[in-house]
């Protein structure tokens, strides 16, 4: 579903308590900014194209002692 051939599929599920910050992790790795959630009711599926720069990025960022955010 619109993936590259070189880049496979990959389904996640994301779990949580409720306000654990589900959806704000979400929407930070679709759009790359923080906004506002409401509590979810049911469930929220979305396609990420390429979240491996983001990705990268943040782990390079969390092994930096003293850098955690
Ligand atoms: N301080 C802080 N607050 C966060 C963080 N992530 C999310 N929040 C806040 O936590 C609250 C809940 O975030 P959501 O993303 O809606 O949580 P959720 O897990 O989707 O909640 P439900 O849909 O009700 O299960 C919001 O007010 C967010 O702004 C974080 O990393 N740090
Ligand atoms: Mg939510």
């Amino acid at each position: 579903m619109g993936h590259r051939a070189s880049q496979p599929e990959v389904r996640v599920l994301l779990l949580g308590l409720d306000n654990a910050g589900k959806s704000t992790l979400l929407y930070k790795l679709k759009h790359d900014m923080s906004v506002s959630t409401v509590p979810t009711i049911g469930f929220n599926v979305e396609m990420i194209d390429d979240v491996g720069e983001t990705i990268h990025a943040w782990l390079m960022r969390w092994e930096m002692p003293g850098l955690r955010h």
